[in-house]
């Protein structure tokens, strides 16, 4: 079912601006089902820019199947030192990206498929897309007891969530996606969405945790490969399309002109980082001195990722006022995390 073969034509067929090749008309007709050969955060992310800025997507929607390879997927208005633990995240080396939909945070891996529905702002329509997946693992195992919710995930058994969403809606555009857990690191998963900072005030959005559960687990067969080729099988039907599913290259700047820009900018500290909206530390530890304990305040405004504000509070025997205050000083413009440089 896995073609790979030059997008070119396909992608003039659906984009604005070009003229249609001759030969993949039938194809392409209602729409089409692509996966990612990547299995690089940004540059998916990168897709997923690439054709909401760039393809007209009038009649001819499109399915986009990626997986990462360990990830933690921010939302757009999300803190980064909020929602995850970063520390863990750099000994381990796993990647932080913050997507342009909005939502919560989430652990991808390669047992994690995302699924990216592109229609245009009018066909837009998040409950059918999910009614869609139903329907697919309706297909491959009937006895699965799976729901939809009021917010859009995808429960199991009542309780676990499978599948969470996140949209981003255009001037024209619109893409609806969401994450299918088939074989996740579980652990990892927990482990790496616990911020262990205290004392954090922000208007951010803050994820919804749930107890999660791989559809793996429920059922030995259900592998990705497996998920991916229900899903596309049901939108094939569903849009009167070939259910082939046409591997593209992320990387590749003949099918997406300045695709590689995009994933640069994806995975810049700005953006990752610096796009967290303004928040406040204000926290406190103790330090053994001279066999007692000392506490020391920490007070801090952080606005765009760097330390607006810094306001450190210690005993003078200790730290003396003077050190205090060029300390103080010295922090403000730091990056909140200085080693993520
Ligand atoms: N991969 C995955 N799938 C489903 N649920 C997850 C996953 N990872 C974590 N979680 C659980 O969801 C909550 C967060 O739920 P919350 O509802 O806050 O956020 C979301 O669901 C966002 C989904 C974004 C989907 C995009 C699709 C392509 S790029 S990312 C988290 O604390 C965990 O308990």
């Amino acid at each position: 079912m896995l073609i790979p073969f030059s997008m070119k034509n396909c992608f003039q067929l659906l984009c604005n601006h070009q003229v249609p090749a001759a030969g993949f008309k039938q194809t392409v007709k209602n729409g089409l089902i692509l996966q990612s050969v990547s299995n690089d955060v940004y540059q998916n992310l990168a897709v997923e820019d690439w054709i909401h800025d760039h393809m007209n997507l009038e009649g001819k929607p499109i399915l986009f199947f990626w997986r990462n390879s360990p990830s933690v997927v921010i939302g757009r208005h999300q803190n980064p030192w909020q929602e995850c633990n970063l520390n863990l995240m750099r000994e381990e080396g796993i990647k932080l990206a913050r997507r342009r939909s909005g939502g919560g945070t989430v652990y991808h891996d390669m047992g994690n498929i995302n699924l990216t529905f592109f229609t245009t702002k009018k066909k837009y329509d998040r409950m059918e897309n999910l009614k869609l997946i139903l329907r697919a693992l309706n297909a491959v195992q009937p006895q699965l007891d799976v729901q939809a919710t009021k917010r859009f995930d995808l429960l199991l058994d009542g309780q676990f969530k499978i599948s969470g969403t996140a949209s981003k809606i255009g001037r024209t555009t619109a893409y609806h996606h969401c994450t299918l857990l088939c074989s996740s690191d579980g652990t990892f998963l927990s482990s790496l969405l616990k911020s262990p900072y205290q004392g954090i005030r922000s208007n951010a959005t803050a994820s919804i945790p749930s107890l999660v559960k791989n559809l793996l687990e429920k059922d030995p067969t259900l592998t990705c490969e497996v998920l991916m080729n229900a899903v596309a099988t049901e939108y094939a039907a569903y849009h009167q399309i070939d259910r082939h599913i046409h591997l593209i290259n992320p990387t590749d700047e003949t099918l997406f002109p300045g695709i590689n820009s995009k994933a640069k900018e994806l995975q810049t500290w700005e953006w990752i980082y610096g796009k967290t909206p303004k928040f406040s530390i204000n926290t406190s530890f103790h330090v053994l001195y001279e066999q007692s304990h000392l506490e020391i305040k920490v007070f801090l405004d952080i606005k765009n990722g760097r330390i607006e504000i810094c306001n450190i509070e210690a005993p003078d025997h200790w730290l003396p006022l003077e050190i205090r205050d060029k300390l103080n000083s010295s922090l403000i413009g730091n990056s909140a995390n200085c080693h993520a440089y």
